[in-house]
């Protein structure tokens, strides 16, 4: 019996999200703009993009020249600097991208305010612990930051708190402008031949040890996720966290503030420290716990410290900064003129190239695809998008979707591969014609966890060439319903099956049926019992409609049996002649799919 036209397009599922990409999401914003459906309807306020329709990037902090210019060739650029909290929620309403340096706090009122149209965060620097996280990946917000331009500027700050501390530069300099000349107050300790440990042993640490290692110190470092090699290679050797405290003269601090770095540096571990060790701190304020650093000071277990982070920026009334055996610089370690125009283009890139919706290599809450890697995924990120929308569009409705499978089909070991961009846009698929949610690749798994959507995944290992990295990708939806019963496999599981021919995504087997059926447009599914005339007599009624026909392709168990005909459309069919294929005799059941 043939499904009714009727029932066959009203799919239980709310109007679907069709065609828009994830790419198409954060790209044009004349795009969003007319759009009438998606996460988009957030978006209260249209308007703004009348006149110019470009997005608009507020740039909060000062940001390098050549990074405003970059960023005024694609976006309206709103400078606005030392905004309070409330001014920033304010404004964020009406933004599509802010960056910040450190001095900002991005919180979670920041996500909320922004109704749905902040789409990235570019944090123009390394450290984005003033960036709530979690709040950002929520509300599928993007956040990058600039990770490597302004290395070597930390690291050498680095090297000139510890060389100014080692010599009490900053205390004689003040004493000297302060009309005294008191030599034998001032005389410093060497550096040569003292341990230095290095605490964080990333980019900045790496480099803070190349350097003390040219100054002729005996440098360690704790890390527990640095490669050992990477050490061995600078002549580093890695330590615990007990051994580099206790064996170090001087500790330099390198990590990044995490709930496990924060006050790592406390009344207990000051305690482990060699008395009279000196402490720079170019890294966090928040991995010392600055009242602990006064009593170590005071006590004479750390000589010195130099320091040019804080626990609060700027600090208020502070007894460490006002320590006599303190060097304090405000925030310094990236401020060279070469860094901050590297950070500035480094962030305006990508920015843009995140609006653009390409993706980003200095993605903070979403996968870093190198970009030779994604060159190559990206018909297949195509290709999973639209296999999971296939897929939710054949359920019955009931019971809900809930557990899918994946199969990825490749030659290459699962080393060779990185599915989460695939798995992320799959989850974009099938979430987004059945629900409200703006799906993308920062929040896709959290959406399908707060949906309880478990998403399996697993390797069919082919034998062949690697060249390509996937042959084929199989979405299975388990213990539901179809409402096109051929599309479920011997195990009742809707099944949908892609490969990716001549780069365009083709749909290649549904249930247990070969098609053949490249993914443009829409699709109409239609199990018959196989006899000769049926392509024409559909084809003519599609032509009488005026629906252009892209790709027709028949799937059969035997000659004269049951066939599954796969019919590509670019245009959607009227109701009317969905109604009149489905009262062909021969049509046992159809579907009509919006890819
Ligand atoms: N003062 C400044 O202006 C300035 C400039 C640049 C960077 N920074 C800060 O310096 C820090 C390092 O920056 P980076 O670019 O080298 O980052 P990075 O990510 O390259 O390096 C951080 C390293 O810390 C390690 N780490 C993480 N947890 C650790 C722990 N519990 N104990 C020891 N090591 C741990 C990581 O494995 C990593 O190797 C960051 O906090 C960054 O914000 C400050
Ligand atoms: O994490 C960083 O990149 C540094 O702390 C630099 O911060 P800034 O951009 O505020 O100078």
């Amino acid at each position: 019996m043939a499904a009714s036209a009727s029932s066959a397009i009203n799919l239980s599922i709310k109007p679907s999200h069709t065609s828009l990409s994830w790419k198409t999401h954060l790209s044009s914003t004349s795009a969003l703009a007319v759009s009438p459906i998606s996460g988009h309807r957030q978006y209260p306020r249209f308007v703004i993009y009348a006149v110019g329709d470009k997005p608009t990037v507020l740039v909060a902090e000062k940001l390098g020249e050549a990074g405003v210019n970059l960023l005024k060739e694609f976006a309206d650029v709103d400078c606005s600097y030392n905004l309070t909290p409330e001014e920033l929620c304010n404004k964020i309403s009406l933004c599509d991208a802010l960056i910040v340096r450190s001095g900002t706090k991005v919180s979670r009122e920041v996500f909320e305010s922004s109704g749905g149209r902040l789409k990235v965060v570019g944090r123009a620097g390394v450290g984005i612990d003033n960036v709530d996280l979690a709040a950002a990946t929520e509300h599928g917000c993007l956040v990058v930051n600039a990770p490597t331009a302004n290395t070597v500027a930390a690291a050498e700050h680095g090297i000139a708190l510890l060389t100014a501390m080692a010599r009490n530069v900053a205390q004689a300099d003040a004493s000297v402008k302060a009309g005294k000349w008191l030599r034998n107050k001032y005389v410093g300790v060497s550096l040569v031949g003292k341990t230095l440990a290095v605490m964080g042993f990333g980019k900045v640490g790496s480099e803070v040890a190349r350097r003390a290692k040219g100054l002729g110190m005996h440098v360690i470092a704790h890390d527990p996720y640095a490669p050992a090699d990477r050490a061995r290679a600078i002549g580093v050797e890695l330590v615990s966290f007990d051994k580099a405290i206790a064996s170090a003269d001087f500790i330099s601090l390198h990590m990044p503030l995490t709930p496990a770095t924060n006050k790592v540096l406390n009344d207990e571990t000051f305690a482990k420290m060699k008395k009279g060790v000196r402490i720079v701190n170019v890294a966090r304020g928040g991995v010392i716990d600055e009242d602990a650093l006064v009593r170590a000071l005071d006590a004479g277990i750390v000589a010195q410290a130099a320091l040019d982070v804080f626990t609060m920026e700027p600090p208020k009334d502070s007894k460490l900064v006002q320590h006599e055996n303190v060097t304090a610089t405000p925030h310094l370690g990236a401020s060279t003129m070469e860094a901050q125009e590297g950070v500035a283009i480094e962030i305006a890139e990508a920015v843009v190239g995140a609006l653009k919706g390409e993706l980003a290599a200095t993605a903070v809450n979403a996968p870093m695809v190198p970009a030779e890697v994604l060159s190559e995924l990206k018909p297949f990120v195509a290709l999973a998008e639209k296999l999971g929308r296939l897929a939710v569009q054949l359920v019955a409705g009931g019971s809900g979707v809930k557990s899918v499978k994946v199969t990825y089909g490749s030659a290459r070991g699962p080393d060779d591969l990185d599915t989460r961009l695939l798995r992320a846009m799959i989850t974009k698929g099938l979430i987004e014609p059945i629900s409200s949610s703006f799906v993308n690749l920062v929040n896709a798994d959290f959406t399908a966890k707060q949906r309880g959507l478990r998403i399996a995944e697993l390797r069919s290992l082919l034998n062949g060439s690697p060249e390509s990295p996937l042959e084929f990708i199989q979405v299975q939806i388990s213990s539901v319903e179809s409402k096109f019963a051929s599309a479920l496999s011997d195990s009742g599981e809707i099944r949908v099956e892609g490969r990716v021919k001549d780069g365009i995504p083709h749909l290649t087997k549904v249930g247990s049926f070969e098609v053949d059926v490249s993914l443009e447009g829409s699709i109409i599914l239609c199990r018959q019992v196989d006899q000769p005339g049926m392509i024409g007599k559909v084809g003519s009624i599609l032509s009488e409609g005026n629906v252009n026909v892209s790709f027709m392709s028949v799937g059969r168990v035997a000659p004269r049996k049951h066939a599954v005909m796969a019919i590509g459309v670019d245009d959607q069919p009227s109701k009317e002649i969905l109604k009149r294929i489905g009262e062909i005799p021969a049509v046992e059941e159809f579907v009509y799919l919006k890819i």
